[in-house]
């Protein structure tokens, strides 16, 4: 059995999902459930792209230690020094370079020739290489390009330093037979492959990336790319969960495993999923809320017969908890921190004194509280903005009836202590909420997405808002919870515009390490 390493660009490529945008704090916490996880490589972010950015990738690469920290960068010296400067505090420093190859994108995007594109190359991983010990070097759009001008761009570009050469199908155009031809041309045709790992990045436009990273790994890949939930640019990429748990369950077929610690893939999906408000489809594969529920009479029949008349692999194996603790109203200290430990989420002391007292709250509220209920708690409070001044709500109240305008009155504090209230009409009575909160706060805001769920099932379920804002032209989410829909909207509104305040009071009191 050889083993893949798996790459996960779920904290860059996954962030360059539309509408996402996370923050140091939540970046981190999400780096700590990779490693968990087992991922061998961890892309935290694109250091040069901004402050933030470097921030982010700067506090994983400080923090994370099983796993290796790597970061984005064009082949342009600036970035590269940029990218050093976050993340030559990591454990192994590796560095990720691209260069696209393709006919279109050097003409267009680029303006360079393929002799430009291919010096820029040589000498930019050079560079690299001069600081990293690490250097992957990725062809962007790979798979549209030349095949003769790649295998010689990668000759040349192991010979500079390259240790990881990577070939993306970067606009998910490739097809499995097609992706894993170019795998096994490539293998035979550069001489100096054998010094390198191959690796491969799928993108999922037309809903075939995890079959096609397969392909490549059965044409010489060692490395696979992708992402938890398959978030990531337009589509997203593979989804990692679904190529391992498919080298896994077919390992009688397929002779590859990976590290991943696959009994910690439920966790990661759902922790990503409530970070960046991008829920998985319910039929989605390994993670969806129907991967193990069946419905129809002969499915159910056969699997209380024998559950592999209809089961491929158990609930267990990914990490999905059906035998838990009943928590609720008599759950004492320990059931409560047996099950925050189960869900991998780590809490100071002083964290889990108030996550307690938030859970023990709910209790007066709910029979049962769910992992999906704590959850939303546990991520509440360990990405809190308390540390910085933000508005705070202090009451509000609607009036709605079929027959009148919606009304809200919205109490707030400011950021300056002061006290703020007014009241505005709406269409129905979220706008007319959000009305109110729109002329209190001072920043120029925009509502450009807006989402209600239900966290669970049955009356008492929480409900749960996302929303993204542009605050000053700024993109930013937030997300809130609540018994009541109304109160859950409001808290979501004021999340996004307070981490919109602390991610820019914490750029100003940071170091200037970013250029
Ligand atoms: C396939 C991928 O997913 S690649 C990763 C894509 N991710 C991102 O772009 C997210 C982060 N990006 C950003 O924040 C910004 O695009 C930045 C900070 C990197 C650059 O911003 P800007 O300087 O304003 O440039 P802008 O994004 O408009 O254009 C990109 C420039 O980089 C050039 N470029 C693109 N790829 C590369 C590369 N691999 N190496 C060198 N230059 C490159 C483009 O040709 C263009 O150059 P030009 O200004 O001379 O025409
Ligand atoms: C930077 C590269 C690997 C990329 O994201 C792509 O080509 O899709």
């Amino acid at each position: 059995m050889s083993v893949i390493k798996v790459f996960d660009t779920t904290l860059r490529d996954g962030e360059q999902s539309p509408g996402v945008n996370l923050t140091k704090q939540e970046k981190l916490e999400m780096a700590k459930q990779l490693e968990r996880w087992g991922v061998d490589r961890m892309e935290a972010g694109f250091p040069a792209s901004s402050k933030g950015d470097f921030e982010a990738v700067k506090a994983i690469a400080q923090t994370i230690q099983n796993t290796s920290v790597t970061g984005l960068a064009r082949t342009r010296q600036e970035d590269i020094d940029t990218a050093w400067e976050a993340l030559k505090y990591a454990e192994e420093p590796r560095i990720h370079l691209f260069l696209a190859t393709s006919p279109i994108h050097m003409t267009y995007k680029l303006k360079q020739t393929p002799e430009q594109v291919m010096e820029n190359a040589i000498s930019m991983v050079r560079y690299a290489r001069s600081k990293f010990p690490q250097v992957e070097w990725s062809a962007e759009d790979a798979s549209r390009s030349d095949w003769q001008f790649l295998a010689q761009i990668i000759e040349h570009v192991i010979d500079a330093g390259a240790t990881v050469i990577n070939l993306p199908d970067t606009v998910g155009y490739s097809t499995p037979a097609e992706y894993g031809d170019l795998f096994r041309f490539i293998r035979e045709t550069v001489p100096n492959i054998g010094r390198v790992e191959l690796s491969c990045h799928c993108h999922n436009d037309l809903g075939l990336a995890a079959a096609n990273a397969i392909a490549a790994v059965e044409n010489g890949a060692t490395q696979v790319e992708g992402t938890i939930n398959g978030i990531g640019e337009r589509a997203g990429n593979a989804s990692l969960e679904e190529v391992a748990v498919a080298l896994r369950v077919r390992s009688d077929y397929y002779q590859y495993a990976t590290n991943l610690k696959l009994d910690e893939t439920k966790q990661t999906s759902d922790l990503i999923a409530k970070l960046t408000g991008m829920y998985v489809q319910a039929n989605k594969a390994v993670v969806g809320r129907n991967a193990f529920q069946h419905e129809a009479g002969i499915h159910q029949d056969g699997v209380l017969k024998n559950r592999e008349t209809y089961e491929i692999m158990t609930p267990e194996m990914v990490g999905v908890k059906t035998d838990t603790l009943f928590l609720g109203k008599h759950s004492g200290h320990h059931a409560f921190q047996d099950r925050v430990q189960e869900l991998g989420v780590d809490l100071s002391e002083e964290k889990s004194k108030e996550a307690f007292a938030k859970f023990k709250q709910l209790t007066d509220q709910k029979k049962e509280v769910t992992d999906d209920d704590l959850y939303t708690i546990l991520m509440e409070i360990q990405t809190d903005t308390s540390a910085v001044n933000t508005y705070q709500l202090t009451m509000f109240q609607v009036q709605y009836g079929t027959a009148n305008i919606p009304t809200a009155t919205v109490s707030l504090t400011a950021p300056d202590g002061g006290s703020l209230e007014t009241a505005c009409t709406g269409q129905g009575s979220v706008e007319a909420l959000y009305n109110t909160l729109d002329a209190l706060i001072e920043e120029e805001l925009h509502l450009t997405d807006y989402q209600l769920s239900s966290i669970g099932r049955g009356r008492d379920a929480l409900a749960e808002s996302h929303v993204q804002l542009t605050v000053n032209g700024e993109m930013t989410n937030g997300r809130g919870a609540a018994q009541d829909v109304l109160e859950a909207s409001v808290n979501a509104f004021l999340n996004a515009v307070n981490r919109y305040i602390v991610q820019k009071t914490m750029a100003k009191d940071e170091p200037a390490a970013h250029k």
